[in-house]
């Protein structure tokens, strides 16, 4: 089996937890506060930027154009395509996406970026690779388990944020991820393979506990004003 599926096994558990999030299956039925939209869009547009920036340590870090073509892909779809499912919620809840834009983040987020951030700085391509992993996978899984689910026609309020991560194009971008983490998966020791799986489980859990930030719309429990 590929260290990919390996990973993708050992995770079901908290895959699952996050196919029944109760944010996620909102996003299935078309009933989700407004309140909580707003939350996931001003806290995903500030995590989508850090997302950038990993990339961006990972280009510095690459030894060939291959793997430098590979993260400028991903910054491209990031950058262009993903504003798509957050207009789709921005247009729900009748807000201009620039008015959710620059916001600080609240703990669990800031707590995701700050570990991508760290094996960005402290490791390679792979245990880089096996953080970034589950930021796609769980979302195109998630897409595809709602289109199954639910079949979202063109009178859903969300049919096109479903439609969006079940497409090809982030199968494809989640399978070029998985067969480059497997190439660099092969050449690791088994310590470092230990911390390519640490970081990819840990990843997985905060993209369930990102759905319950926005769920619960939490904020930092004091001292929420800025100090400028
Ligand atoms: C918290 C959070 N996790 C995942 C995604 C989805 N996503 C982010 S970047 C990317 C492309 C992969 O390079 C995809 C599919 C999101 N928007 N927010």
């Amino acid at each position: 089996m590929s260290f990919s599926n390996v990973l993708r096994n050992e995770n079901q558990d908290v895959f699952e937890k996050i196919f029944s999030h109760p944010f996620v299956q909102g996003i299935g039925t078309g009933d989700i506060s407004k309140e909580a939209l707003a939350h996931y869009i001003k806290a995903d547009y500030e995590y989508l930027n850090a997302f950038m920036h990993v990339y961006g340590v990972a280009i510095s870090k690459s030894s060939n154009r291959e793997d430098i073509q590979l993260f400028n892909q991903q910054i491209d779809f990031v950058l262009n395509s993903e504003v798509h499912p957050h207009n789709n919620f921005c247009e729900h809840i009748g807000v201009p996406y620039e008015e959710l834009q620059g916001f600080p983040l609240p703990p669990t987020a800031d707590h995701y970026i700050k570990h991508m951030l760290y094996h960005a700085h402290q490791g390679g391509i792979g245990e880089i690779l096996a953080a970034l992993l589950p930021c796609p996978w769980t979302y195109l899984e998630i897409g595809q388990e709602l289109l199954d689910t639910f079949k979202p026609d063109s009178s859903h309020p969300f049919s096109p944020w479903i439609h969006f991560y079940a497409q090809k194009k982030v199968n494809s971008l989640t399978e070029v991820l998985c067969s480059k983490l497997d190439d660099y998966a092969e050449q690791a020791s088994e310590e470092e393979k230990g911390r390519m799986r640490e970081a990819f489980r840990k990843s997985c859990q905060l993209e369930y506990a990102f759905w319950d930030m926005a769920y619960t719309q939490e904020e930092w429990p004091v001292g929420k004003e800025a100090v400028r």
